[in-house]
């Protein structure tokens, strides 16, 4: 069963196209994490999906619901985390979380609640007082209010330390063991890369990439890095590496050389002309592409078609 799906989805801002053409389909069950640079058109589509802001063009369906025109009923059966979530100052935290189970008409504790996201403790006071981490995690516990089917997360682990960005991808796929879809947009790829299923990239305004990680890495010919320790550095090896089919780059610091290959690069023919050169290898380690690279390539190189 498809969660959300949208059908050249579009909104426009006077001039400004902050979303377009968009085509997306997520799963029930899966994590799926919506990334782009700022600007892109990630928090217009959240907003589109929640029927916050009407799209201009296309529609989108969530959880079965035309989301703009059936906003409620998704919004009954969805935990929101909003991008810019401002807490009632004077209400506790207890109060915060008491409201979303209200307004979910739903049964939760509480304290059951804020203790899933290391608030426990401070269940009595007052949100005025909280930093931005803790006000991060109210709003995530008032998401978690009701057991949504979907969550739609924008921007989860900003403001949170360490622990707390830990403490949320265990939530994630404890809820994605429960049943839940979970969607959300980030800019921190490590927390993508360790719990999403897929992702989909945005790029002013379009989706430019939509896939697994693994399969993006593998279709996106993104360079990877082969690191070579020397005795010394040979005359002319630059020359010789970049003459090499596949090496996009040479790098030389101090003993060390770096080779960027892209997919036809042969990782043993450069440490051939490396050898060859009469410079004795010391140590060899290769890096591979990570998704920082990949959302790199995909949201900075060439322009993006019309
Ligand atoms: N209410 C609005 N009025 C005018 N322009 C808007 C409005 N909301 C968004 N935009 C524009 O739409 C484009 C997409 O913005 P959006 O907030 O969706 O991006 P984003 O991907 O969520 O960015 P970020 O990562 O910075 O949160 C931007 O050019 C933005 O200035």
């Amino acid at each position: 069963m498809v969660a959300i799906e949208t059908d050249s989805l579009e909104r426009r801002f006077g001039s400004v196209r902050a979303v377009e053409e968009l085509d997306l389909e997520v799963d029930e069950g899966e994590v799926f994490g919506f990334l782009g640079p700022n600007g892109a058109g990630k928090s217009t589509t959240i907003n589109m999906l929640l029927g916050f802001v009407p799209p201009t063009a296309g529609s989108a369906t969530v959880l079965g619901h035309d989301a703009a025109t059936e906003s409620l009923a998704v919004r009954q059966r969805t935990g929101v985390l909003p991008e810019d979530f401002g807490v009632y100052e004077r209400l506790t935290a207890r109060k915060h979380v008491r409201f979303a189970i209200d307004c979910k008409g739903a049964g939760d504790d509480p304290d059951a609640l804020l203790s899933r996201v290391g608030l426990a403790d401070a269940a009595d006071r007052k949100a005025g007082g909280f930093s931005t981490g803790m006000r991060q995690r109210l709003a995530f516990a008032m998401a978690l209010a009701g057991e949504p089917e979907l969550l739609i997360l924008d921007e989860p682990s900003s403001g949170l330390d360490p622990n707390g960005a830990r403490e949320m991808r265990e939530i994630v796929r404890e809820e994605v063991d429960r049943g839940a879809t979970v969607f959300f947009s980030s800019h921190i790829m490590e927390q993508v890369e360790a719990i999403c299923d897929r992702v989909g990239v945005m790029r002013e305004g379009r989706l430019v990439a939509c896939d697994s990680i693994a399969s993006l890495k593998r279709d996106l010919d993104v360079d990877s890095r082969l690191v070579v320790e020397v005795d010394r550095v040979p005359e002319g090896i630059r020359e010789e590496l970049l003459a090499l089919e596949g090496v996009s780059a040479v790098r030389i610091d101090d003993g060390e050389i770096e080779v960027a290959l892209s997919r036809a690069g042969r990782k043993t023919a450069a440490l051939d002309a490396v050898e060859r050169s009469g410079a004795a290898v010391e140590d060899v380690s290769t890096e591979e592409p990570s998704l920082e690279d990949l959302f790199e390539a995909l949201t900075t190189e060439s322009e993006v078609a019309p």
